[in-house]
């Protein structure tokens, strides 16, 4: 269970979030939304340990995270993409994989990267140099299948389908609905696009100028005229 607990976050005079409190469970897959510069990779930032919250909480499990470096989260159990895929340089798709196991519970298993080379359709670029040997998909697959080898219990997916056509968004969607039900992972994911977030979410949370405007199903929050008046008024959907 992730908990956030009044999350106050201040860029010198600009406040990026506003007394923010949510919980979450594994067994959810929650979208997070709302217009550009709204907060949402700010939240992102503040649950990984990228940025200090100036007050408030965030748990996992019951575990304290605020004051905890950085790889605490992935010991925890908290896998992150980020918004460009971040792949390392000059290491074979493999092999990112096998730092980020490092990373994750300091164990190197090859079988497991192998299931989840397969499970993300990445198995025939497993040599394939990272940086320059992928296309668009595939670099967001391996952020994806990086992340899966820290072992998260919780994924926090940042606009992991942004720039993908059509097709691409149904590939992806259907893939972590895959995700969620075969690995028993919890998704909390920035998403722009609505109808990706009504078929994939159970859950959405709203955030309009760093605070949480609504939080309920899909149906709910996008007929709600504070949602809709927030996207209309200040950026895209
Ligand atoms: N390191 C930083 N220093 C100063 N201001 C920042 C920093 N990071 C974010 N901000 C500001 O905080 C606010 C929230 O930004 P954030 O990137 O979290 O929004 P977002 O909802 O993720 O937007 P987008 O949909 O465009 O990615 C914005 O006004 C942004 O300019």
């Amino acid at each position: 269970m992730l908990k956030l607990d009044g999350i106050t976050i201040q860029f010198g005079g600009l406040t990026a979030l506003k007394d923010v409190s949510f919980s979450m469970g594994t067994d959810q897959v929650v979208g997070l939304v709302g217009p550009n510069g709204a907060g949402k990779t700010t939240l992102f930032n503040a649950i990984s340990g990228l940025v200090k919250p100036t007050h408030g909480s965030v748990s996992f499990d019951g575990i304290e995270l605020g004051r905890k470096p950085l790889y605490t989260r992935a010991r925890v159990g908290i896998g992150r993409t980020f918004q460009i895929p971040q792949p390392m340089h000059e290491l074979t798709v493999r092999e990112n994989l096998v730092v980020a196991q490092r990373f994750g519970n300091g164990r190197v298993d090859h079988a497991r990267i192998d299931e989840i080379l397969k499970f993300m359709d990445l198995y025939d670029q497993a040599g394939s140099d990272a940086a320059t040997g992928l296309a668009l998909q595939q670099l967001k697959r391996l952020e994806v299948a990086k992340a899966l080898a820290t072992e998260p219990k919780l994924l926090l997916l940042d606009e992991v389908l942004a720039g993908l056509e059509t097709n691409g968004k149904r590939y992806f969607t259907a893939k972590l609905e895959e995700l969620h039900e075969k690995f028993k992972i919890g998704i909390l994911i920035i998403e722009h696009d609505i109808e990706t977030v009504s078929t994939l979410c159970h859950r959405v949370v709203v955030l309009n100028f760093g605070k949480v405007i609504a939080d309920g199903t899909p149906d709910a929050v996008f007929r709600d005229p504070e949602v809709i008046k927030s996207y209309t008024g200040a950026g895209h959907a």
